[in-house]
This record gives C-alpha cells, sequence and structure tokens, in this order.
C-alpha cells in the first residue's frame, strides 16, 4: 500500500524496494522509507536462509554494463568449478535474457517440480571432470526452462520478476552445494536491490560479488555505478574480473586481406608454412577496447577492491559458449594454456570452503 503523500507509483513502504526504487526518487518518504521505518521483516528471507544453508559459497556475478561477458564468465566458472569435483550450481536471475540454458548445453529442457520444490537441470556428459573418471555435479536452474518457445519474449514489469526470483531462492532444491554461481543481468536495478534483499540472511562472509567489467571507459564508467551499488547495499565484493582484455588467437586462425579488401588468407598462409612454419603457431594479440584510465585494474585499486585478472577475448570461449561446452575441458584435451585458470584461481582463493 502506498504510503500518504508518496509518488503515484509507490512501491509501497513494505517493499524491499522501498526508498530504492527509481519511481521513489523525489518522494519525501523516500528517506524514511530506504531506512525500513514501517517496514516489516519478510518472512520469506528465513526460508531462503533455510533453503541456501547448505550452499557453502554464493557467488554473485554482476556488471553495470550489458554485454560484458557475465553469463560467459559463470556458465565457464561453473563448468570449472565442477571439474574440480565440486557441487556447483547456476541460477540464471537474467528474467529477460536468460543465455544460461544455450552456453550450458542445456537448451530444451525443463524443469521438473517435486512437492519439495522445482529440481535443477544437470548437466551431464563425459569429460568434464578434470580427474576424467568423475562426474560433475553441475546443477542449473532459469527462467529458460520454463519458456516454451526460445523466441518468447519476457516482457515482465520489476514486481513479477522479483517474484519469480524470490520463487527461485525459495523452491529450488540445490541440496548440498560448494558453490552457487548467480548471474544476473546488467545494471543495478530493481531486481539487483531484490536480490540482495532476499538473500540478506542467507549470506555469509566469504559469500558476494564478481564484478565484470572490459578495459574501456564505457564500460568501467557503469562497473564503478556496479562497485557503488556494492558498498550501499553492503554486499562484499569478492573480486573485479577484466573481460576481453585483449584478442588473442593462434596466428594460423587469423583472416587476412590485401590492400584493395581482397581475401589472400590461403596465400598468406602458404607462404608463411613454406617459409617459417613455427610463426602460424604463435599467438597473435591486440587490444581491441584502449585501456582507459588503467582498466579494471586501477578502478578495483581506487575503489579497494580485490583484482583477480584477465580474460583475453578468445574465440575458443565465444565458440564454448555457443556450442554449451566448457571451455577449460577442450583446453585441458588440447593441452592448451587454460586462460581462465587465474580467474578461477582468484576466486577460489577469494572464497575458501568453509573447512579451509
Ligand atoms: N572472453 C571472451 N572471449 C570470447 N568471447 C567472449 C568472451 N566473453 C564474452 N564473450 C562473448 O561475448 C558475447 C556476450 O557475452 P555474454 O552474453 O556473456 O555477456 P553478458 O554480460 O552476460 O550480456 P548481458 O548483459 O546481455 O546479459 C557472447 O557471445 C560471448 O560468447
Amino acid at each position: 500500500m502506498a504510503m500518504e503523500g508518496a509518488n503515484e507509483e509507490c512501491v509501497g513502504p513494505s517493499s524491499e524496494a522501498a526508498g530504492k526504487a527509481s519511481t521513489c526518487d523525489g518522494c519525501p518518504n523516500q528517506k524514511a522509507c530506504a531506512e525500513g521505518a514501517g517496514r516489516q521483516e519478510d518472512p520469506e528471507l528465513e526460508l531462503i536462509r533455510a533453503r541456501l544453508q547448505h550452499v557453502q559459497r554464493k557467488v554473485l556475478i554482476l556488471s553495470g554494463k550489458g554485454g560484458v561477458g557475465k553469463s560467459t564468465l559463470a556458465a565457464q566458472l561453473a563448468f570449472a568449478l565442477a571439474a574440480r569435483g565440486l557441487r556447483v550450481g547456476l541460477l540464471d536471475v537474467d528474467i529477460c535474457g536468460p543465455s544460461i540454458p544455450l552456453m550450458l548445453g542445456l537448451k530444451g529442457q525443463t524443469v521438473h517440480q517435486s512437492g519439495s520444490g522445482w529440481s535443477p537441470v544437470y548437466v551431464t556428459g563425459e569429460g568434464l571432470c578434470d580427474d576424467e573418471e568423475d562426474e560433475v555435479e553441475l546443477g542449473v536452474m532459469s527462467i529458460g526452462f520454463m519458456l516454451p518457445n526460445d523466441d518468447d519474449a519476457v516482457i515482465w514489469r520489476g514486481p513479477r520478476k522479483n517474484g519469480l526470483i524470490k520463487q527461485f531462492l525459495t523452491d529450488v532444491e540445490w541440496g548440498a552445494l560448494d558453490y552457487l554461481i548467480v548471474d544476473t543481468p546488467p545494471g543495478t536495478s530493481d531486481e539487483h536491490i531484490s536480490l540482495v534483499q532476499y538473500l540478506a540472511k542467507a549470506l555469509g562472509p566469504h559469500d558476494g560479488a564478481l564484478v565484470v567489467s572490459t578495459p574501456q571507459e564505457v564500460s568501467l564508467i557503469d562497473v564503478r555505478k556496479e562497485l557503488s551499488f556494492c558498498a550501499k547495499t553492503k554486499l562484499r565484493v569478492l573480486g573485479v574480473v577484466e573481460n576481453m582484455a585483449e584478442y588473442a588467437t593462434p596466428l594460423h586462425t587469423l583472416g587476412f586481406r590485401d590492400a584493395a579488401g581482397a581475401d589472400v588468407t590461403s596465400a598468406t598462409i602458404e607462404m608463411l608454412r613454406a617459409q617459417c612454419p613455427q610463426v602460424l603457431e604463435l599467438i597473435a594479440t591486440a587490444d581491441i577496447f584502449p585501456r582507459a584510465s588503467g582498466g579494471a585494474e586501477e578502478m578495483a585499486r581506487k575503489f579497494g577492491v580485490p583484482f583477480l585478472g584477465r580474460v583475453p577475448l578468445d574465440p575458443s570461449i565465444t565458440i564454448a559458449c555457443e556450442q554449451g561446452s566448457s571451455y577449460a575441458a577442450s583446453a585441458r584435451r588440447l593441452g592448451r594454456n587454460n586462460l581462465l585458470q587465474p580467474l578461477v584461481d582468484g576466486l577460489l582463493a577469494s572464497a575458501p570452503k568453509a573447512e579451509d
């Protein structure tokens, strides 16, 4: 119910978004609502705490900016952690743009409901674990599993989206997990405020946010806002990662054109193969996005939060995501350097298991 004298689209003083929603801007009651005056604790927060009590670590993947690789890193981190024999859950709360089912190779799967809640959809397959004999324990939940058609648009207003996010937290039967990775939509919207408030009682001291940026200023501007959001909502920042830090690919995979624009790829590759074959195996790199003002590392330093490292823009990561497969497993099979390893190591170090 709206407060007296409140703005027209008042979310109500008992709402989790009270005083913080965009519609609260300029309202005379904004301060009181933001401080929680008149708000009673949502009894479902206790339910969420109970549901997630056997989840050792909760990691929210955040970025103020869209398209910087949140879902990519969420998906590939989930694969990589599960490959180590850890029990992993991946929750996609990007209600309007759920890409996690595709990136996990689970497109077309549906969620099963039992008396005690929704069962996640599980990733299965051979060769996903570092120890080839083992099987991965990786459960996934996304609205994408509930849409009858992939092309259907979810055009929901905030309260309905918040309702589903809450239901994902109260109703999904994750069981005991080492890590729950939560992929979020871009920005610092009502959904983010709700998510953090719903998790308020469930977050432990090692839980928090992994904040993703690309190097250029247009991304850093929005990511600084995300870091301010974390500070305001008292969400611990586990670390910042700079994604698409540079373009990196073996030289032999590049295409070549002459000055007139004609494709001379095969002729160039043949010439190199004949004259200097080892050159073809070199990794060609390029700074596609200019690193403005020191990039994400400098931004992390200024905010006093850990910098977990850089992940290059690498076609093999894109391909793994398009195919719904594990990049780390394919790098291992091909004997290639795993470009995500520093990030995985940094995350494990920032959020050690309880008994460590
Ligand atoms: N390091 C990388 N190397 C290669 N491709 C990448 C990398 N990171 C992301 N991509 C590609 O960039 C595209 C956008 O990534 P992704 O969907 O993960 O971004 P997002 O931040 O989750 O987007 P949104 O904000 O829309 O949810 C995808 O096609 C993904 O495969």
